[in-house]
């Protein structure tokens, strides 16, 4: 079968190798091989696509989704109608995605040969050369079905990184109606160019076969319902063969410009393309003889059936007027011979046109093969043109986009710089206004509160004054009621102290006067006796002395002196003061 797709020799889109139609640069491979069946997938577009051909399920595949739906593992009800053959050879892997939201759930994944991991995550990130970075992931053994349904295949990406060993796997998948509903009308298309599928098993109620093989001159043979199966198989045959003809860009003209702007570029395999093309413009020759030769025919028939029709009239107007009967049969003589010749004109009519007909088809068929290779040549060249100019443009849009963000970059830098600037400026000076309002605020508050505090001294040092002076008044009088209490006391015991020491003194003084006296007068009659001695003393030295010397001076004075003696001393006179004292 992968020969078969390598080969180019299955149906429209069935083969594909990578799902990369473009080769990318500095990939080594050529990615994994995938074979679908049933339906085809876009994987560039990522879209269903009805429209284009692939071959249609076969009966291997079918009788294996009967034995998965027989041994309960898929549900009847999403019967698959699709297939997918993935062949991954050593390296080879399938990148995160989530199979289209449009097949119906559940879907399934058969593996075989050799098993492989297999990655889900809502994001999984790959870090190249196959491998990718998942939250979750699982093993899929070889023979194992994997089926998938609700958030594990709506929500999670899954992925086969690289394989270590070739795995072939098979996706089931079920079609969407409508999808279903365009391969019904595509594969209708395809057999009789009918939109509508029931004509596959209905033929056409004009007969083709009927008039081609009626035996000469029969006429008696039973008309047939429907084509003979060998017609049927035929035509099928060609139907078939020129589809894919058209499909796989071999026969233009039969197709138009779609199938043209279809034919990939660095199509391989020219030499063969041209032969097959000339089969192709053979057998569409044949079957646009074979067409042209059904255009007689019909029209032979309708002629035929026209020609049953008056003729059942004209036997009609004979049963009624048979004396018309003569007239009539000249006529028709005549207008037998007439029709003859005009059929024959008209046969060799139709000759020629069939003639002009192949020759221009011929004739353009050719133009356009030669147009189509022509075509893909300048397509060939256009696209390596192309591929160079968008590199290049590439490449300077990238180079100016680069110096555009550099640029960029630094005027926004500058516009940033002098925004920060401005703004750490205003900032600034919003912080200078706040700190100076703070600091007015906090001054006018600790002014407020230092206010607060003296008065509250004030009336504290007031309260304290007043209770201290009240406090030293009580002391005071207190004290001054003890002062005066222990004054009166003192003074009490000492006017009794005084009184007794006055009267202690007055004694110790009596006692030391009379002490005096005594002593004094004991010294004064000590005295008197001395002076008394003196006296004598003295007299008789003055008698020894001077006798007669009464008149002189110091006679005087000793005559004072005489006379003087009748005068108190001092100690006398103490003595009498003691006296008198006493
Ligand atoms: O090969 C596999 O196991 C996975 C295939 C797959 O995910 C797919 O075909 O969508
Ligand atoms: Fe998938």
């Amino acid at each position: 079968m992968i020969k078969k797709g390598l080969n180019g020799n299955l149906k429209g889109e069935t083969f594909m190798q990578s799902t990369f139609k473009v080769p990318i640069k500095g990939k080594k491979g050529k990615g994994r091989v995938v074979m679908q069946f049933g339906s085809f997938y876009d994987y560039s577009d990522h879209c269903i696509r009805p429209d284009l051909p692939v071959e249609p399920m076969d009966d291997t595949l079918n009788s294996l989704i009967d034995v998965l739906i027989s041994s309960g593992a898929l549900p009847a009800s999403v019967r698959p109608n699709t297939a997918i053959i993935n062949i991954y050879n050593v390296g080879d892997n399938i990148p995160p995605h989530i199979d289209h939201t449009d097949y119906p759930r559940p879907f399934s994944i058969l593996s075989l040969q050799t098993s492989s991991p297999i990655l889900f995550g809502t994001h999984i990130i790959p870090l190249g050369s196959g491998k990718f970075k998942a939250p979750f992931s699982s093993i899929l053994e070889r023979r194992s079905l994997l089926v998938l349904e609700g958030n594990g295949a709506d929500v999670a990406e899954h992925c086969i990184p690289g394989v270590e060993m070739r795995r072939v796997s098979i996706t089931l998948r079920k079609m969407p109606e409508w999808a279903e509903r365009e391969t019904r009308e595509r594969v209708a298309r395809e057999f009789f160019g009918n939109e509508k599928g029931e004509e596959i098993s209905k033929p056409p109620a004009v007969n083709l076969s009927d008039f081609v093989k009626k035996p000469s001159g029969g006429g008696g043979q039973k008309k047939k319902e429907g084509l003979p199966s060998v017609v049927v198989a035929q035509k099928k045959k060609w139907a078939e063969k020129v589809q894919d003809d058209v499909t796989k860009g071999r026969s233009a003209w039969k197709k138009g410009p779609s199938a043209i702007q279809r034919a990939p570029p660095g199509f391989e395999g020219r030499e063969e393309k041209k032969k097959e093309e000339k089969k192709v413009v053979q057998s569409a020759k044949k079957v646009q003889q074979e067409n042209n030769d059904e255009k007689v025919v019909l029209l032979r028939r309708e002629q035929l059936v026209e020609e049953k029709k008056k003729n059942g009239e004209k036997k009609k107007q004979e049963e009624e007027h048979p004396d018309k009967k003569k007239k009539e049969e000249e006529y028709k003589e005549k207008k037998g011979a007439a029709l003859k010749e005009l059929n024959e004109q008209l046969k060799r009519q139709q000759e020629a046109e069939r003639y002009q007909l192949q020759e221009i088809n011929e004739r353009r068929g050719n133009q356009q093969i030669a147009a189509l290779q022509k075509l893909n040549e300048e397509q060939d060249a256009e696209y390596k043109t192309l591929v160079a100019r968008l590199d290049k443009i590439k490449a300077t849009a990238l180079q100016k986009l680069n110096e555009e963000k550099v640029a960029v970059l630094k005027t926004i830098t500058e516009e940033k710089d002098a925004e920060i600037t401005g703004l750490a400026s205003k900032l600034d000076a919003e912080k200078d206004t706040e700190i100076h309002s703070l600091i007015a605020r906090l001054n006018k508050k600790k002014a407020t509160a230092l206010q607060k505090l003296k008065e509250e001294k004030v009336a504290v040092l007031k309260t304290i004054t007043e209770e201290k002076d009240a406090e030293i008044k009580s002391l005071e009088s207190r004290l001054n009621e003890e002062k005066d209490s222990t004054l009166q006391d003192l003074g009490e015991s000492k006017s009794v102290k005084i009184t007794s020491l006055e009267n202690k003194l007055k004694i110790e003084k009596a006692i030391e006067i009379y002490n005096l006296n005594s002593r004094l007068s004991k010294k004064n009659n000590q005295t008197r006796q001395e002076i008394k001695a003196l006296e004598k003393k003295v007299e008789k030295e003055e008698e020894f002395v001077f006798g007669d010397f009464s008149d002189s001076e110091d006679m005087n004075k000793k005559k004072k002196g005489k006379k003087g003696k009748s005068k108190l001393n001092p100690d006398t006179k103490a003595f009498r003061e003691v006296e008198d004292w006493n």
